[in-house]
């Protein structure tokens, strides 16, 4: 994806935002731009609260005078727009594929909306073919990922697990402190199943299956934004 078609899909989702709202700020390269342009409206004298979803972008928001909370302090939120590494039947989602998916979850199901944003790549027929991430506690890794195989198998994996490493030979470790597996499915034909299975795992904290959340997505094409619904 070019970072023109992800500045213009941010460019939609913006154009939802208005004076007063409270609204959570996704990760990754694409809800980056958003952040950016949300900046832009803020210098202009746009009145709104946000909760990010990472470290990275608390760091990018505050750069730019975005006003920023967390939902200590306030109950629900407007609107969240974040990116999505897959986008399915009904807008079922894949993230997760910054490390993000646990804040992520938790500000997208605070929100009265959730909208995606992203390029035509990202949407498919059915979800899998991206890895899903699975964010675990490290305590337990070797049953953990028992656990995790034969959840795997009951769904049909084509891939093994991988745990996720930083790039630098050491584990990535994510905001919140935890270790990332990555699931190869290949394609992945009862999402809410596999959901109520990864989640029955003890060792696991998240997992990137977004089911339920996104209301809308603008997903931008080289002949234009277009909008899907749920
Ligand atoms: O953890 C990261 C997030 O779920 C991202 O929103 C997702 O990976 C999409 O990122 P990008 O916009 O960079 O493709």
């Amino acid at each position: 994806m070019s970072e023109i078609e992800k500045r213009q899909a941010a460019a939609k989702a913006l154009e939802e935002i208005q004076s007063g709202m409270r609204i959570g700020l996704g990760t990754g390269s694409t809800a980056r731009h958003f952040v950016e342009l949300l900046g832009e409206r803020v210098a202009d004298g746009l009145d709104c609260l946000c909760v990010p979803t990472s470290e990275v972008t608390a760091q990018q928001a505050a750069s730019l005078n975005i006003p920023l909370t967390n939902l200590e302090t306030i109950d629900r939120l407007d609107v969240t727009v974040d990116g999505a590494d897959e986008i399915g039947p009904g807008l079922a989602l894949i993230k997760g594929g910054g490390g993000a998916l646990l804040r992520e979850k938790i500000v997208a199901a605070a929100s009265d909306q959730m909208v995606v944003i992203a390029d035509a790549s990202k949407v498919v027929d059915a979800l899998g073919r991206f890895a899903l991430p699975i964010e675990v506690n490290r305590f337990g890794l070797g049953a953990t990922r028992r656990a995790l195989e034969l959840v795997l198998s009951d769904h049909q994996a084509e891939g093994a697990l991988k745990l996720r490493s930083d790039g630098a030979g050491t584990d990535f470790v994510t905001d919140g402190g935890h270790l990332i597996f990555d699931a190869f499915f290949g394609r992945i034909s009862a999402p809410e199943a596999l959901s109520l299975a990864l989640l029955n795992v003890p060792g696991v904290v998240q997992h990137g299956l977004f089911l339920g959340l996104c209301k809308r997505a603008y997903v931008a094409t080289p002949d234009g934004v277009r909008t899907l619904n749920d």
